[in-house]
């Protein structure tokens, strides 16, 4: 996300922090913006070149956060919303990230979040049906198997769902599967892109290291560990955290590349390809119509599907693992709505 330069850029006024080539800007809202992965995450935004305005809405805490953020020294205009502001935060927002809901501590697992965060996500999920219909939505709130489908069928429901439109935030797995393997190859993160496919939890995540020049050879335990290591890193960190909540810092950096890279897209930057959890046909035909897998962004959001192409039989196993536990998550939300 930052340039090699970023030291002597953050001392210079109106530094570039993220890649960007393109002249459009956009106005994204952040719902949820007084949290722990709010917070930072409207800080990394109000960097981003591609942002000209910012929206940070919250039950609690937004309007602070927001006259925090807005000091920074890039041109973007921050507004805060109280609770009862949600609509006007909304109006004009071509971005909606939504990192809104309770995180894990230790002993559960993200489906225990399902019955707190299913209503918060669809109520939010309404309210944009209503005041930006036309709005991308970035979807950070777990369960994020389920909460994606949530956000879907409720705007199914008010009849403006657009599947181009709609993103689950798997970045963090990306982010992880990088950095973890890197840690084993001795190289740079940016050498050991890995792409992650199916879902945000456990075992519904898959990495493809055979993909990878640098993951291919990895075998036996090493290669269990780091799977292991790549499936449940959350737990890890709320481990770590020990009750005071889940991954947030990590969070925020992974949930301002994948905006950066949607505004990218959006601009009409060429190739930008990542891995997202967006209403899919890959596995459509086993009733999984919801799956991770490279995206390319365009102007209109998803542009295209990219297939997951050749894998090995160790992936195809953790592929079948994945298939029946995603299939539940989804149905679960998709009921929820029903
Ligand atoms: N997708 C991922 O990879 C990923 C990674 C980390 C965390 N998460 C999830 O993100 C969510 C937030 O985590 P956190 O650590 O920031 O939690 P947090 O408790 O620190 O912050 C959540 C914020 O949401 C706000 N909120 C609650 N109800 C709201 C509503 N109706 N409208 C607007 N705001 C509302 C709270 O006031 C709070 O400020 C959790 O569900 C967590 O599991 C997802
Ligand atoms: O682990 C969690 O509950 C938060 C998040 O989904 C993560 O992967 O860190």
């Amino acid at each position: 996300m930052f340039a090699r330069s970023a030291v002597r850029a953050l001392a210079a006024p109106s530094s570039r922090l993220f890649s960007s080539s393109a002249a459009r800007s956009y106005k994204v809202a952040v719902l949820g913006a007084g949290g722990g992965i709010g917070q930072p995450l409207s800080l990394l935004l109000k960097s981003d070149p591609l942002v000209t305005s910012l929206s940070l809405y919250d039950i609690r805490g937004a309007p602070g956060v927001a006259a925090d953020v807005s000091h920074v020294d890039t041109a973007s205009e921050v507004k805060g919303y109280a609770a009862d502001q949600l609509d006007k935060a909304l109006e004009g927002v071509k971005v909606v990230v939504i990192p809104a809901g309770v995180p894990r501590k230790p002993g559960m697992s993200r489906d225990d979040l399902f019955n707190t965060n299913a209503s918060i996500v669809r109520d939010l999920a309404s309210a944009i049906a209503r005041v930006a219909p036309a709005a991308l939505i970035l979807v950070i709130s777990n369960p994020v198997n389920s909460t994606v489908p949530i956000v879907a069928g409720t705007l199914e429901k008010a009849g403006v769902f657009d599947p181009a439109h709609l993103f689950g935030v798997t970045t963090l797995d990306v982010v992880r599967s990088a950095r973890f393997l890197s840690g084993i190859v001795g190289a740079q993160p940016s050498e050991t892109p890995v792409t992650v496919v199916g879902g945000h939890s456990g075992p519904t995540i898959v990495p493809l290291l055979s993909q990878t020049s640098q993951g291919k050879n990895i075998t036996g335990e090493e290669y269990s560990a780091l799977v292991h290591r790549i499936q449940f890193g959350g737990d890890e960190v709320v481990k770590a955290k020990d009750g005071a909540g889940s991954a947030t810092l990590s969070m925020a950096y992974a949930g301002a590349k994948f905006t950066n890279a949607l505004l990218r897209g959006l601009s009409g930057e060429k190739g930008v390809i990542t891995p997202t959890f967006v209403k899919s046909p890959l596995f459509a035909d086993k009733g999984i119509d919801f799956f991770a897998s490279n995206v390319e962004l365009g102007t209109n959001g998803v542009e295209k599907i990219h297939p997951i192409g050749p894998i090995s039989a160790e992936e195809e196993k953790l592929l079948e693992a994945c298939l029946p536990e995603l299939k539940k998550n989804i149905e679960k939300g998709k009921a929820f709505v029903a």
